[in-house]
């Protein structure tokens, strides 16, 4: 794309560009392409002027890397993404406005051709419209202006115009206003990686990546940026990139595109392409289907609308052919009950998903939204949802006679580094403040819903369950028996270890609830949840014990991941609406099958890309908040719906007797519209800042 440079200092650079005041362009896109440069501290666009301000720092070199990334800028800049509804903005408003005043302050003789010329971009429309889509609002609104300009009603046909454009504008506002808001909200959550540098593994910012470099995936990560696949084996998940859920088979040679999630397996593999091309592309898509998508209640809406269209019009028609009046005929089509129907819906999702934003809770689309709405049964995972994330180690147990406590730490945090599974972390956290060192690995392996494999120093190294352990690896877990049922009587998760086929020793990690879970899961019932049910992947003993703390009836323990997605299928076939609650790689199927997939903040990259409510906060209670205002959201676009056609069929009855003229009937009509469109943005709750 060509630019003009206007004006350039050591840490700005003032630039022209034709496509900056396309009416296609997207502004918040090219403001968060360049922003998520290195040097660059702030972007500006000014539309209206063509030009674009960049700061930032580094000097000469940065210059030279923004220049190209403008150079080399995507398409999706000119975004198709949104819907290029007309745009209408404050000028058209101002105009329709002014013109209403010079009605009365013009010479009459202007007041006419003025008129016909403010007026035409609507009847014009109107016409386009019937012509390319058949019947449509547009039409009405055009033969209502139309039917007063002819009738020299330049006041009403004026005013028509004005509340229509204000109309518009307030919409077009509203929907720019949560587009930009979610698409900063939705950045992309990985900041590091690991790579393999001189053989060893190595953890790097995503910022600092460079073409060439050798990325190593592991399970359940997100891939930072675009490459080719050198060495592994591994299923990734793509829906984030192509909002489809297929698992794709990587090997080497495969393309790996950034935002993938590896499910299992793990990759080498070699960066292509680096920096902010790949992340923005896929945060276009991710909005893209956000904010295209629409509720299915919004849908209906918008269909009811647009079959009233016709009975308004005929009607219109009908009343002039009985009584030639044009007055009440232009009455007639004044009253459109579409505007406020099909507005009501999409605003008022949009602003109550703005406001749930705002309160830390993301929403993907309209569709979720509306479905939590209705949830009648709340599924939660264990470790990391009901109970905090991080775990305390409470003890090592050698039992191989030889190892110390410190080695059998070091080995196991080693094992266990590179994941992010609450037990990992744990791990990590407790070498790190004993100060016990990391051995070199050359491979690691997590098997989901069991355990790590890895090569530490040349000796192979198990972490995980006793049944991965004992039953899958056919290692001898008897000395375990006499310690182990003291370490559960005190609430504990037990981790084995092994070294080259033999178990060298105990973790005892204790968990304890969050201080939240039991208010969360009653406030749940009372709003009319009818079952909860906590699913876990850990043994019967610890699943029971935080079920009892937690005043949960349904328990269930020992579920693999896949199972987690069949259980919640099965609910759904009894006819709940299915809300599950999650926050690890091994909860991704059971987000992806329930109708409402949630993920907490510290949830692994794999559960936030396959969940459609994202809580912000590692917090639960904001749970029973969401799930009453999405009711409150629902309820309200209901009652919008009934408001609205409810007050334009009295005006209409009104209108058809020929007791308000056009006039007043557009006023009334619009104030309605009006009126409900502020209904519905109060649910963004901003007033009350
Ligand atoms: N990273 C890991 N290191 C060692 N063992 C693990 C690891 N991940 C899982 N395990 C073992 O597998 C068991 C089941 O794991 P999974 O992740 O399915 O469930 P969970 O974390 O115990 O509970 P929930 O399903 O409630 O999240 C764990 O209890 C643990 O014994
Ligand atoms: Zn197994």
């Amino acid at each position: 794309m060509v630019f003009q440079i206007v004006h350039e200092t050591r840490s700005r650079l003032r630039l022209r560009a034709h496509f900056l005041c396309d009416p296609a362009f997207d502004e918040t896109y090219l403001e968060d392409y360049l922003g998520a440069m290195e040097d660059v501290t702030a972007v500006r666009v000014n539309a209206m002027a063509c030009s674009l301000s960049v700061h930032f720092t580094g000097g000469e070199p940065a210059k030279i890397r923004i220049l190209q990334a403008l150079e080399s800028l995507p398409m999706e800049v000119l975004g198709e993404e949104i819907e290029p509804a007309q745009q209408t903005d404050m000028g058209d408003v101002y105009r329709g406005g002014a013109m209403v005043l010079l009605t009365f302050l013009l010479p009459h003789r202007l007041v006419p051709v003025l008129s016909w010329i403010s007026c035409f971009p609507l009847v014009w429309g109107g016409i386009s419209t019937l012509v390319k889509q058949g019947l449509k609002v547009e039409v009405l609104d055009a033969t209502a202006v139309t039917l007063s300009l002819l009738r020299r009603d330049y006041l009403t046909a004026n005013a028509i115009n004005f509340l229509l454009t204000l109309g518009e504008y307030l919409q077009d506002s509203t929907e720019r206003k949560s587009h930009r808001l979610l698409r900063q909200l939705l950045k992309p959550p990985v900041d590091k990686t690991w790579i393999n540098l001189d053989g060893q593994e190595v953890e790097v910012e995503v910022k600092s990546l460079r073409v060439g470099d050798l990325i190593i995936g592991h399970t359940g990560e997100l891939m930072p940026v675009d490459g080719t696949v050198v060495s592994g084996d591994a299923l990734a998940n793509q829906s984030a990139i192509t909002g489809e859920y297929v698992p794709v088979h990587l090997q080497p040679g495969s393309q790996v595109l950034a935002g993938s999630v590896l499910e299992e397996g793990h990759i080498t593999y070699q960066a292509e392409r680096v920096g902010a091309e790949t992340t923005m592309a896929r945060i276009g898509k991710f909005i893209t289907t956000a904010i295209q998508r629409p509720a299915p209640y919004q849908r209906e809406s918008e269909a009811l609308a647009d079959q009233l269209v016709p009975l308004t019009f005929g009607l219109g028609t009908g009343v002039f052919a009985l009584t030639r009046n044009v007055q009440k005929t232009a009455g007639v089509f004044c009253v459109d009950y579409s505007c406020a129907l099909k507005l009501s819906a999409p605003i008022a999702l949009r602003a109550s998903m703005y406001r749930a934003a705002t309160e830390g809770i993301l929403v993907r689309d309209g569709r979720s939204w509306e479905k939590l709405s209705k949830v009648t049964t709340f599924v939660f995972d264990k470790t990391g949802t009901l109970t905090e994330r991080s775990l305390q180690l409470s003890e090592i147990i050698p039992l191989d006679g030889a190892s110390s406590e410190e080695r059998i730490l070091s080995l196991a945090a080693t094992a266990e580094a590179p994941y992010n599974h609450p037990l990992s972390q744990a791990l990590s956290q407790e070498a790190a403040r004993r100060g016990v060192p990391l051995l070199p690995r050359s491979l690691a392996e997590y098997i989901v819903a069991h355990g790590v494999s890895s090569i530490i120093a040349g000796k192979k190294i198990l972490v995980g369950s006793r049944h991965f352990l004992e039953d899958d690896e056919g290692i001898n877990c008897l000395p375990a028996d006499v310690p182990e049922q003291e370490l559960y009587k005190s609430g504990n998760n037990i981790l084995y270890i092994a070294e080259e086929g033999k178990l060298i020793g105990l973790l005892a990690l204790n968990e304890t609830v969050r201080p939240e879970a039991k208010d969360t899961i009653k406030n749940l019932k009372d709003l009319g949840a009818r079952r909860i049910i906590m699913l876990t992947g850990d043994n019967r003993q610890a699943a029971q014990a935080i079920g009892q703390k937690l005043g949960i009836d349904e328990v269930k323990w020992e579920f693999l991941p896949e199972e987690k997605g069949g259980f919640i299928n099965s609910l759904k076939k009894e006819g709940e609406t299915v809300a599950f609650i999650g926050d690890g790689a091994n909860d991704a199927p059971g987000l992806i099958c329930a109708d409402v997939g949630i993920c907490l903040r510290e949830g692994s990259s794999l559960a936030r890309e396959t969940a459609s409510v994202l809580l912000q906060k590692d917090d639960l209670r904001p749970l029973p908040w969401a799930y009453s205002f999405s009711k409150q959201t629902i309820s309200y676009t209901r009652e919008n719906f009934y408001l609205a056609t409810g007050l334009n069929s009295a005006i209409l009855v009104l209108a058809l007797l020929g007791r308000i003229s056009p006039l007043v009937t557009s006023i009334f009509h619009n104030s309605i519209t009006v009126g409900i469109l502020m209904r519905s943005l109060s649910l963004s709750g901003e007033e009350k800042k």
